[in-house]
């Protein structure tokens, strides 16, 4: 007979999570003094963990499948429908590889070398710059370029609205989901129409660009994949790059509130891998993965039943007192001499980029944000003037509240 799950008593507690948000499975952690409890949210029961063990057991293939894992409001707008995220085994393997084949160096030096370009725009700008709409745009502007999709200038506003709305509006309700909603099925016939013409030869995007690669990729049977399956995975690249904008505001909010930090990256005391670590670390994004239980197995003698949800607590893990020390305090210079493991230090998921769930985009992501610090303590001088610098812990995705507005922004 196994060890009893600690388990949440209650009919169900989904409000609860909307309340406590990144907090809610780290809350219950603390309480039951387990990195496993149980719960129930949206009427089915959910096992959550959390912790560097936990992890490993998460991304094991073999305990584990994300068939019929996400919710549909999350498929329905930041997803969408048959894209990697749902996919496992030798489908998703290789369906990652197409993804990986364009994580070269050379291919994110060429993405970076469009991003600068974009910046620029920045300075030329006399009046204050909200940085989050400023920052979409340069990155809607430098991954479509990147990806191989035409984005005519009369688009980037709406097509760089279509991406934020399909990673803000999953967790809300009303009409800021129903507009999620719009923007997929609007974004998705973009990209379709695009896919038909790469087809038939009137569009011809270069190789090592998203929309030639995965327009013509095969699937493991040797058969092209559905316009409709290209579409959602070519969003799966330009929407995750635009929602860099979150993290951009998480590492000029880091640089303006850590100063005696920024210094220190100023004099080559910490380097700027380092800073953006800590800053993919300390600030919220992803609260938790989830998965379904393959078949029945057992962990440090639990039961975990098959079919059964499970929620990996991913901000909980990167706020861990059993890897962390402080975990709480911003310190980027814990990451000197810092040993890794696949499933210590998740803001992106953990496990093995190849052949598991971990993001694709991650390198992408530490690249972008390295040249940001790049940018802002060398390039850029800038004024932040008052505002609300707050953010909380229950938005998804959490933000400075002002969306912090620059002043003054002048190359050096
Ligand atoms: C904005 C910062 C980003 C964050 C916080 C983030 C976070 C994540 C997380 C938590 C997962 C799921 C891990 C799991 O299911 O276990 C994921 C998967 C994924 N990400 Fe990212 N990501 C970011 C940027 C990117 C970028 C820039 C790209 C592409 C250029 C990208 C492409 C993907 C893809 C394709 C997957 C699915 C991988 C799979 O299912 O095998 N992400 N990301």
């Amino acid at each position: 007979m196994g060890k009893v799950i600690p388990k949440q008593e209650g009919i169900d507690h989904s409000v609860d999570f909307l309340r406590e948000g990144y907090l809610f499975v780290a809350n219950r952690r603390k309480s039951f003094q387990s990195d496993i409890f149980e719960t129930r949210l949206l009427g089915e029961r959910v096992i959550c963990v959390g912790g560097e063990e936990a992890a490993e057991v998460f991304y094991d293939a073999n305990k584990f499948m994300r068939q019929d894992a996400a919710p549909k409001r999350l498929l329905k707008t930041l997803f969408g429908e048959d894209g990697i995220q749902t996919l496992d085994g030798a489908a998703h393997t290789h369906r990652k590889h197409m993804f990986m084949s364009l994580m070269t160096k050379e291919n994110i030096d060429r993405l970076l070398r469009l991003t600068h370009r974009e910046w620029k725009q920045i300075e030329q700008s006399e009046k204050e710059v909200v940085l989050y709409d400023v920052s979409q745009q340069v990155l809607m502007k430098a991954v479509c370029e990147w990806a191989g999709v035409p984005l005519a200038p009369e688009e980037v506003v709406r097509r760089t609205d279509e991406m934020r709305l399909l990673f803000e509006s999953g967790t809300s309700l009303g009409p800021t989901y129903l507009q999620g909603r719009k923007a997929r099925t609007s974004a998705e016939s973009w990209i379709r129409q695009m896919v038909k013409e790469v087809r038939t030869n009137r569009l011809l995007p270069n190789e090592q660009t998203a929309l030639y690669e995965f327009s013509w990729h095969r699937d493991e049977s040797g058969e092209l994949l559905p316009e409709e399956v290209v579409a959602v995975e070519v969003l799966n690249i330009l929407r995750p790059t635009v929602a860099i904008s979150v993290y951009i505001l998480f590492t000029v909010l880091a640089l303006h509130q850590f100063p005696n930090e920024t210094e220190q990256v100023r004099q080559g005391m910490l380097t700027k891998t380092e800073f953006v670590q800590e800053v993919r670390r300390f600030y919220p994004f992803f609260p938790v993965a989830a998965a379904r239980v393959k078949s029945d197995f057992e962990w440090n003698g639990y039961t975990f039943p098959e079919g059964t949800l499970t929620l990996l607590d991913l901000y909980g893990t990167n706020h861990d007192s059993s890897i962390w020390t402080e975990p709480d305090r911003f310190d980027p210079s814990r990451f000197k001499g810092w040993k890794e493991s696949p499933f210590n230090f998740i803001p992106q998921g953990g496990g093995d980029v190849d052949f598991g769930h971990r993001c694709a985009g991650e390198h992408v992501t530490i690249a972008v944000l390295e040249q940001v610090i790049e940018l802002f303590t060398e390039e850029f001088s800038y004024t932040v003037p008052p505002q609300d610098l707050s953010y909380s812990f229950v938005d998804m995705p959490s933000l400075p509240k002002s969306k912090l507005r620059l002043a003054d922004v002048k190359r050096i």
